[in-house]
């Protein structure tokens, strides 16, 4: 079971109460001058993955005191507990076993007395054979030519870790063009298939459920503009393939069940690239490459359950954030990856961080009194320094950052990958140390400005610093690295839910907007005046119908 804690009367929280109002009245270029072991003491590294957090406003009793707190709130037994299988996801009835998708120790994993990995390593096995066949050309479509095209249909977690996974290894693709559709707006579907050559088109219907709207939406319209280019009904089997836990939906839909790749309700529909849902990421950089991405989250969950809290990569990075959090009242946190390939790692994030951990009602029922999950956001450097950097440095709102870069290019063309990361370690510098009116004065004074241009000008020209950044340099972004990478920030999340006394497993509350859309949808259908709403809903719908 897990721990059942109130976070604010732990006596971790108390002392860090007090304890943040020495810290607030130091900044962190003072802790860097006063500690010169500062990088060393406040750094991890696991594998070719280097974690630095010393530049956020801790010292060394801020980091005791929240391993404490992770103690107290029972971080241990909770990990325990996700790992032997418990049903941890308690308001689904469900355990949570993503890290059984990629237990390459094959050690038994039981679910209601039963090992799951003979089932996790037969879906693999059959994904193998699938995309070798694919991959290979051997794999024939009704017209008896090879698949040049795999479109994913799928949304949320059936699209966004694939999508994110495919970009991120783009440099270890094969000749298969990929392709994702997940809006249910009908524009990313056509615009998707305007190129396509049915022949030589594969469709991977991607959902957990099997029932979500906008997927099957998309399923229907794909197999229609198959059929409608001449594929026929038994043609169909040749040319789609379902991932999913729902059998019964997918031979509804007239996809042959010898071409699902099953995975189970254990699996949250955020935690399941590692899942059948990776099909389409096998598809694009072999299986051998899938294997290391599963081999690298699967080191990082031996580390997060094995390492002690203070040498934990994925605890230590929830722990500096449940300090921003609830502590100096950071509303958001971003993620900014100084990597083109990894240009959808903070969307993918936004779902995996905001669906899990944004939640108001604690594991006894009642609204928590505290903060939980942030707002996650970024796009990758430089882009985002040319963007909205302004308001990091010199805005009110404090945002915490995780920068993230490779030391290694995958192309290491002139001078690029040098100039980006000169601003990679530029930019946590310039956030840590700002500059003070005094260099500001100094510089304008050398540039010829006199005393009242220089009075006039000065405090726009002043940066406070002292802003937190987390820097995560990491060889290069390789299969095994990206997997430990994605794993590190899943057990970050599932740290700061077990410490926020929340359940990060479940989403009811992507549910009500989904019923009120099948309520107006019949309404939708014909152009009598709508009435049963209120007058901003009524009066968007029944202006809709004049305008349509
Ligand atoms: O894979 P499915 O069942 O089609 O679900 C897709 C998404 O549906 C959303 O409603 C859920 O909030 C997500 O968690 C999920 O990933």
């Amino acid at each position: 079971m897990l721990p059942n804690i109130d976070l604010t009367s732990t006596k971790a929280y108390k002392y860090l109460t007090d304890h943040y109002i020495d810290i607030v009245a130091k900044s962190l270029k003072e802790l860097f001058d006063t500690d010169p072991e500062r990088f060393e003491k406040f750094s991890l590294q696991f594998e070719d993955i280097l974690l630095d957090y010393s530049k956020n406003r801790v010292d060394d009793e801020t980091i005791a005191l929240l391993i404490q707190l992770a103690k107290e709130c029972g971080l241990n037994e909770a990990i325990e507990a996700m790992f032997s299988g418990e049903k941890i996801n308690v308001t689904e009835g469900r355990p949570v076993l993503h890290i059984a998708l990629r237990n390459r120790s094959n050690k038994p994993i039981l679910v209601d007395g039963k090992d799951v990995m003979p089932d996790v390593n037969r879906v693999l096995q059959q994904m193998k054979d699938f995309s070798e066949k694919i991959i290979s050309g051997t794999w024939k479509g009704y017209t008896g030519k090879a698949i040049t095209d795999v479109v994913n249909i799928g949304i949320g977690g059936s699209d966004l870790g694939p999508v994110m996974v495919t970009e991120a290894l783009k440099p270890y693709k094969n000749h298969l063009n990929l392709h994702f559709v997940s809006n249910v707006d009908a524009t990313h579907i056509v615009e998707t298939l305007k190129p396509l050559n049915p022949e030589t088109t594969l469709f991977l219907i991607a959902s957990k459920t099997f029932t979500t709207q906008e997927t099957m939406a998309n399923a229907h319209s794909a197999r229609d503009w198959f059929i409608k280019a001449g594929g026929k009904q038994e043609d169909v089997a040749k040319h789609f393939a379902a991932l999913s836990t729902n059998s019964k939906g997918v031979s509804e839909f007239g996809i042959d069940t010898a071409n699902m790749f099953e995975f189970w309700d254990w699996v949250g529909g955020r935690y399941s690239l590692w899942s059948a849902i990776g099909l389409s990421i096998v598809l694009s950089i072999g299986f051998e490459n899938f294997e290391g991405l599963l081999a690298g989250a699967h080191a990082m969950d031996e580390h997060f359950k094995t390492a002690p809290i203070e040498q934990n990569l994925p605890a230590i990075l929830a722990l500096i954030g449940i300090w921003h959090n609830n502590f100096f009242e950071a509303e958001t946190q971003a993620i900014l990856p100084y990597d083109q390939y990894m240009h959808r790692f903070a969307a993918y994030f936004q779902q995996g961080d905001m669906e899990s951990n944004g939640k108001h009602v604690d594991r006894n029922g009642n609204h928590v009194d505290y903060q939980t999950g942030p707002v996650i956001w970024g796009e990758p450097g430089t882009n985002g320094q040319h963007a909205f950097y302004q308001l990091i440095h010199q805005g009110t709102k404090l945002i915490p950052c995780d920068f993230i870069a490779p030391a290694q290019s995958h192309n290491p063309l002139g001078e690029h990958h040098q100039m980006l990361l000169s601003n990679f370690f530029a930019q946590t510098e310039a956030l840590m140390n700002g500059k003070t009116e005094e260099v500001v004065v100094d510089e304008l004074k050398k540039a010829g400005k006199n005393e009242e241009e220089i009075t006039k000008i000065a405090p726009f020209k002043v940066f406070e610093g002292n802003r937190p950044t987390n820097s995560i340099l990491v060889k290069k972004i390789t299969p095994r690295t990206l997997g430990s990478l994605i794993a590190m920030y899943e057990h970050k999340i599932f740290t700061q839910g077990i410490i926020w006394d929340i359940y990060s497993f479940d989403q009811w509350g992507v549910e009500l907007g989904k019923q009120l859309a099948g309520k107006i949808l019949p309404e939708l259908k014909d152009n009598a005046e709508v009435t049963s709403h209120d007058s901003s809903t009524n009066g968007l719908i029944n202006h809709y119908k004049s305008w349509r």
